[in-house]
């Protein structure tokens, strides 16, 4: 119960500039254990910024990103050492790219997408990497027959549930997802929404979603961030939200996704 009440993550008035733009400005948030949380907004308004921000892939001009580790440190993310922080990245947290291709390595096979993960946190023995790889690919519904298969043979909703798995495989405490259902057929993205939905309910994940897809958050987070010009403009819980938007922005977001 103690540990449910400190942060697993927390963003402290985070700002990030690409010369005369302000993609992030001072932005804050916090994140607890077993929380998803959703960052919506309309295309430019900081989200994807504010995602590497957090994933220490792009430097910032101010702020800071705070983690608490396993062993309950806070940990200033864009202070700590580099081979520190890539060890965190591989151990304790997971990366979600809305493009597959950007997440997979597409010259090797579906099987090795996984296993090679399992090896950069120390897995050596042969046998249980493939075991485990098969397992994970039932888990995101992916034929065992298909593990010596290469990506590419795969179609845009397989390749993404083979990312789930690549991402998942290690356990980590935190996922970051940039538009994890982006540029697929809406049948092929509500299939995947529920997998995404039932593999965090079971895992307990602590996520980070990045979306412009009310539809999305209202289905995967409980509580919700609203970017508007790099700055937050509404945060709460993600029903509130969205039934009763106070700011006129949400409102225009809301507004523009109901069915007349
Ligand atoms: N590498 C870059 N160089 C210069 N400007 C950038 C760069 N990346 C983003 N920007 C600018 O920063 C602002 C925020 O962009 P960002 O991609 O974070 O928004 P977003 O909400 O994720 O948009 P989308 O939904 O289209 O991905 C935009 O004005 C964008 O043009």
């Amino acid at each position: 119960m103690q540990d449910r009440l400190v942060p697993l993550l927390t963003v402290e008035r985070l700002s990030k500039a690409y010369g005369a733009v302000v993609a992030c400005d001072r932005v804050s948030l916090s994140l607890y254990p077993g929380q998803v949380l959703g960052i919506i907004g309309e295309s430019g308004s900081g989200k994807t910024t504010l995602l590497k921000a957090i994933a220490t892939h792009l430097p910032i001009d101010s702020g800071r990103v705070c983690y608490t580790s396993t062993a309950g440190q806070a940990l200033d993310l864009h202070e700590l050492p580099l081979p520190r922080r890539r060890q965190l990245m591989r151990t304790e947290w997971g990366f979600v790219q809305q493009n597959p291709r950007d997440g997979l390595r597409m010259n090797v096979t579906a099987g090795a997408n996984i296993g090679e993960r399992l090896m950069e946190v120390g897995g050596r023995h042969y046998g249980q990497i493939r075991q485990t790889a098969g397992l994970w690919l039932d888990q995101v519904e992916i034929s065992q027959a298909r593990m010596d298969d290469f990506p590419h043979t795969f179609s845009g909703g397989m390749q993404q549930r083979l990312q789930l798995a690549r991402v998942l495989v290690t356990s980590p405490r935190l996922v970051l997802m940039d538009e994890p259902t982006g540029g697929l057929d809406v049948s092929v993205q509500a299939k995947l929404l529920d997998l995404i939905r039932s593999l965090v309910r079971t895992l307990q994940l602590s996520v980070i979603l990045v979306t412009h897809d009310i539809g999305v958050v209202r289905l995967l987070a409980h509580r919700l961030l609203v970017m508007q010009g790099g700055q937050v403009v509404e945060a709460g819980l993600t029903d509130q939200v969205l039934d009763d938007p106070q700011h006129p922005y949400t409102q225009q977001l809301v507004s523009a996704t109901l069915v007349p």
